[in-house]
């Protein structure tokens, strides 16, 4: 079990210039897009054994490839001296993570956050609709994002989902605001929309446990993600 101290050794200024980080992300970002549109083509394919075969010999030549220089563990929030964080492995943010929608997350100056995603096929729980927990992911981020952007970062201790519709795939909108801040607790509250208005809301609570209120001394960076 990871404790305090191991979750703080994944908070690293690894010293990347803002060039050098433009440069990965444009070389790894369309390397998830490639994996993101190979989970879908895994569902909706109809190749026959041979395409099957032919295809999964290319996927294990990539493998091979992207296996001779590779780190092990996970991402972590790396950061730079300009304050450039990264988060690039996280499950619904994350730029090298394939899993993720993504979600590209518009902060505006009166405290609510957005974004615009899309599901795809690969996000089904029932029959033609998103699964609900993917609903869960998306508006747990977002609402931890809202209390971060509030000066208020914290673990969820509280997530309550409300599903009062049924969630359909493909391009939907997610919206969050801050309700209030009580000591190292914040609470934020959003909805998923698609094109028959809201389908599913959620209210929670964000708390700065103390291992991140003694990081936020040492790094003395306030927004940690
Ligand atoms: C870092 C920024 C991240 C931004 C993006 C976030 C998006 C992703 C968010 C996640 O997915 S986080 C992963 C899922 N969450 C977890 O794994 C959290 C696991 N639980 C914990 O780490 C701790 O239990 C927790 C930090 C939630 C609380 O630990 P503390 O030791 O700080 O709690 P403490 O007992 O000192 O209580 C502090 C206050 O919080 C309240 N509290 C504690 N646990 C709670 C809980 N679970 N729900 C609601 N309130 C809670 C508690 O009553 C108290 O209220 P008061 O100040 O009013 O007395």
């Amino acid at each position: 079990m990871m404790d305090s101290l191991d979750t703080f050794r994944l908070y690293v200024n690894d010293g990347l210039s803002d060039e050098e980080i433009a440069a990965q992300a444009a070389r790894y970002q369309p390397l998830a897009q490639d994996l993101r549109d190979l989970i879908v083509l895994s569902i909706q394919s109809r190749g026959g054994d041979d395409d099957i075969l032919a295809a999964r010999k290319h996927l294990s030549d990539a493998k091979s490839i992207l296996e001779r220089d590779r780190e092990t563990g996970p991402y972590g929030t790396r950061f730079n001296d300009s304050g450039t964080f990264r988060t690039w492995g996280n499950a619904a943010i994350g730029l090298r993570n394939p899993i993720a929608p993504p979600l590209d997350l518009q902060f505006e100056d009166d405290g609510r956050v957005w974004a615009d995603f899309h599901l795809h096929a690969g996000y089904e729980g029932p029959a033609g609709f998103a699964h609900g927990g993917v609903s869960a992911l998306v508006l747990d981020q977002l609402l931890g994002d809202t209390a971060r952007h509030a000066g208020a970062p914290g673990m969820t201790g509280t997530l309550t989902v409300k599903y009062r519709q049924p969630t359909p795939l493909g391009d939907l909108r997610c919206e969050a605001l801050l309700d209030r801040i009580e000591g190292a607790k914040a609470f934020a509250m959003g909805t998923i929309s698609g094109p028959d208005g809201v389908c599913v809301e959620a209210e929670g609570v964000f708390i700065a446990p103390k291992w991140m209120r003694e990081q936020r001394e040492h790094t003395g960076v306030q927004g940690v993600q």
